[in-house]
């Protein structure tokens, strides 16, 4: 396992190595307000062993929610509390990106400001649920809501959103910004012919159809810098009801128009953890021949599969999930050849400290 364990520099940041966190929604977050709470601080900590820490997803806006629990980076109270949580990680050497979010069609009247229909690119309801919280904290799961379609005109306002958030996100001291255009959440739904039937220039083509989220890329980018910009997308996939099984040739017209962004890392999550196919060589040769800058690749890995991807060249990191739930010092672990915890699902989504910090580590 050398490889995982070569550094890599990211944008202008070297990483010591190639264990990354994946973003994990957690839903530890405060209500009302969708703040960070101290204990979110003590979980990112525990995990610096990694690369970078990849932090949950976040939502941009109050319109962007579609999960109780879930953090925002709009408001001056979520940054002072996300900064709690760059702190903790820096003071112990650790590097962290936040993940930024709009969950369009994926949401609930009940969690949209004013109780108003959530936003997507076409009024086609998502065939998946959203999530809110019962009394005692719980994750309560309920189908989406009907989404009304995006006016032309309120794309600008969206985009200033994403703009917003990388300033937000920047102050509150994080290394790096992902953008979230993959799981069937907007910029995903706007990529997608299943959920984008608009007939203006952000629907048809795939030119048209990816128009939205490269916007909102040379947004955030206009705002950071590419060194600071990641974007996580998840091709050919299905996820949260929207499949793009087959739409090989959409993905990679979108990589090639990430690739002259120069961005700091491309972020790719293979379906097959949630059911969907498993990617061929011949199509992650395809990407890699559009794509010569950082690669970063997710879904169900071991440590094993990211070596033979990396020393094959074509990926040069991957993110860890559930395994980094379970195992704060998963990147050690790996190093040793150790034994891993196994995740407990049914505290993944809750509100406390069990099934969340007290995952133990080798030397306890
Ligand atoms: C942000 C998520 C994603 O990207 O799939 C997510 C949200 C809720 C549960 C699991 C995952």
């Amino acid at each position: 396992l050398d490889k995982l364990f070569t550094p890599l520099t990211v944008g202008t940041t070297t990483l010591p190595n190639r264990v990354l966190m994946a973003p994990l929604t957690r839903l530890r977050s405060r209500e009302p307000g969708d703040v960070p709470v101290p204990l979110m601080a003590e979980y990112y900590a525990q995990r610096v062993g990694a690369g970078l820490i990849i932090a949950e997803a976040t939502q941009i806006s109050p319109q962007g929610k579609g999960y109780a629990g879930a953090p925002g980076i709009y408001s001056e109270e979520q940054v002072r509390a996300w900064q709690t949580i760059t702190d903790a990680v820096h003071a112990k050497g650790g590097r962290i990106a936040l993940q930024l979010w709009h969950v369009g069609r994926v949401s609930h009247t009940s969690l949209q400001p004013d109780g108003e229909a959530p936003v997507a690119p076409s009024a086609i309801a998502a065939k998946t649920n959203a999530t809110l919280r019962a009394d005692d904290g719980s994750p309560v799961r309920v189908p989406a809501s009907t989404p009304r379609a995006l006016e032309t005109a309120e794309l600008a306002d969206l985009i200033e959103d994403y703009r917003r958030a990388t300033d937000n996100a920047r102050r509150a001291g994080f290394d790096y910004v992902e953008i979230h255009a993959a799981h069937g959440y907007l910029l995903h739904q706007f990529l997608a012919s299943e959920s984008n039937r608009r007939t203006d220039q952000y629907g048809g083509s795939i030119e048209n159809r990816a128009r939205l989220a490269l916007e909102v890329v040379d947004a955030v980018v206009g705002e950071w810098d590419a060194d600071h910009v990641g974007i996580r997308i998840s091709p050919i996939g299905v996820f949260n009801g929207l499949s793009e099984v087959g739409a090989e040739d959409d993905a990679f017209y979108l990589v090639e128009q990430l690739a002259r962004r120069k961005l700091a890392f491309l972020h790719v999550s293979e379906p097959d953890w949630a059911g969907g196919p498993a990617y061929t060589d011949a199509f992650r040769q395809g990407l890699r021949a559009r794509y010569p800058g950082v690669i970063v690749a997710a879904g169900g890995y071991t440590a094993e599969k990211a070596e033979t991807l990396i020393a094959a060249g074509l990926i040069d990191a991957a993110a860890f999930g559930r395994p980094y739930i379970a195992n704060p010092d998963l990147a050690e672990r790996f190093a040793a050849g150790a034994e891993l915890n196994a995740p407990r699902p049914e505290f993944f989504y809750t509100t406390g400290a069990e099934g969340y910090t007290d995952y133990p580590t080798m030397a306890a």
